[in-house]
């Protein structure tokens, strides 16, 4: 049935201005310097806009972000908090992010801080993927420490078209009724019905080709002498933080590189996640397989990495109807029993009835039965669905990096006692050098430059 477009919106007045509060000067009976929490007020253009479900209805509202018209996969997540994570991983290329919790941006946008490890301390990447947001009620005030700029204006700052004062509630009943769907937002000018050709399906286009790294960077590790190399797909950068924190330094490689050829300069390979259908990225599925004919190094996947894993091996992929979009996602770990709040990003499934012999499935999902990893029965290769390193969401899964980090030395360890000692680093050390110490990106003009 179709659902009645949303019409009414109410724009609340309001001053922009800086307001400072005081806290309370006594704290356990010890006095101290009064500390400011400040609340900063943001305005939006507001212009009208408009968001459309292709062959569904259509919502206005009010856009607080890019004046630009776009379209993509709507799809929606029911996380309560981590919009900077969600909107700046990679994963979402090509998608417009619907929230599910109606106020979004009260604590603000980080800053582009890095940690000690060179690392975005609270971006997933140097940019918003997402194609376009839509929310119920854009925070009009925000306030967090690391706050430096509104949600409002860091859309705009990335021309990410956004809206606000929809009923997103009827969006995701019609998401989850239809399935994710194709869906457009249009900024200060009237929708017209008959454009229905201005729907870009992001599905026909290489979107791992765009978020990947177009040139190896490392990422060196001050914990540990390990070496991964690390497949980027459109990795997390709390992915890299998760390995480089245990102890191994990091090689991030283009989607497409021949890793088979070049394993034994590494004692582990990881497989990132990434956007869109993991059958389009059979470059990766290709080489990785021939890496497993030929090398018994340990390899770990997350989501599209899993995925790829299991294409890799002869199992295949589905489009889930709406897929799983969340922080609080229970997992069963099948080789434990215990069941684990996960952290979840992704529209397509493994089907673990075609897993190969050698394979057996690792989890699965306590809520809709899907495929939530998979293990190799007795080779160091392993993967799961959900994030482990989620950020934002519940750290419960983490041990599986440390079981990844344990396998890595493990296999360093004999590869050093087959050497007769310690791999000959010279070589591919000086390499590793000169590579840049971030994501490689490329301008406009074709010229190479560090994200
Ligand atoms: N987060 C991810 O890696 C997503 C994997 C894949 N693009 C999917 O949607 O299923």
């Amino acid at each position: 049935m179709p659902l009645k477009p949303t019409a009414s919106f109410t724009a609340r007045t309001f001053k922009p201005t800086l307001q400072v509060r005081f806290r309370a000067s006594v704290v356990n009976g010890t006095p101290r310097s009064p500390s400011p929490r400040v609340v900063r007020t943001t305005k939006p253009s507001y212009e009208p806009a408009t968001f459309t479900i292709k062959d569904g209805p259509i919502f206005h509202g009010k856009s607080f972000g890019a004046k630009a018209n776009i379209s993509g996969e709507a799809v929606f997540t029911t996380s309560l908090v981590g919009y900077p994570e969600s909107m700046t991983d990679p994963s979402y290329r090509g998608q417009i992010l619907v929230f599910t919790q109606p106020l979004i941006g009260n604590y603000g946008v980080p800053s582009m801080a890095r940690d000690d490890y060179g690392l975005l301390k609270y971006f997933e990447s140097p940019n918003i993927q997402a194609c376009g947001v839509v929310v119920a009620d854009v925070a009009l005030q925000y306030s967090h420490w690391t706050a430096v700029e509104s949600l409002s204006d860091w859309c705009a700052r990335e021309g990410v078209p956004a809206i606000t004062g929809v009923d997103t509630r009827a969006i995701v009943t019609h998401l989850r009724e239809q399935g994710s769907s194709l869906g457009k937002i249009t900024v200060g000018e009237e929708y017209d019905a008959d454009e229905d050709e201005a729907y870009e399906d992001p599905a026909s286009i290489n979107l791992v080709k765009k978020v990947s790294t177009k040139a190896p960077f490392h990422v060196p590790s001050p914990n540990g002498d390990a070496h991964i190399a690390l497949i980027d797909c459109g990795v997390k950068e709390n992915i890299i933080r998760s390995i480089v924190s245990r102890g191994a330094s990091v090689t991030c490689l283009p989607f497409d590189y021949p890793i088979h050829k070049s394993a034994h300069h590494f004692d582990g390979v990881f497989i990132s996640n990434g956007p869109g259908d993991p059958t389009h990225c059979r470059a990766t599925s290709d080489n990785l397989r021939k890496l497993m004919d030929s090398s018994q190094i340990p390899i770990m996947g997350i989501c599209l990495g899993h995925q790829l894993v299991a294409i890799a091996v002869g199992a295949s992929t589905t489009k889930m109807k709406y897929g799983n979009r969340a922080h609080n996602i229970p997992a069963l770990d099948l080789s434990t029993g215990k069941c684990h709040i996960t952290s979840q990003n992704h529209g397509y499934a493994v089907d673990p009835a075609t897993l190969p012999n050698d394979f057996k499935e690792y989890f699965t999902n306590l809520n809709d039965g899907s495929n939530e990893g998979l293990i190799h029965k007795s080779r160091p290769i392993f993967s799961t669905q959900f994030h482990p390193e989620a950020k934002g969401g519940p750290l419960d899964s983490s041990y599986l990096f440390d079981g990844y980090l344990k396998s890595v030395k493990a296999y360093k360890e004999t590869q050093d006692t087959l050497r007769g000692g310690g791999r000959d680093n010279k070589p591919s050390g000086l390499l590793v050098d000169l590579l840049a110490k971030e994501r490689v990106g490329v301008a406009p003009d074709g010229v190479r430059v560090v994200m």
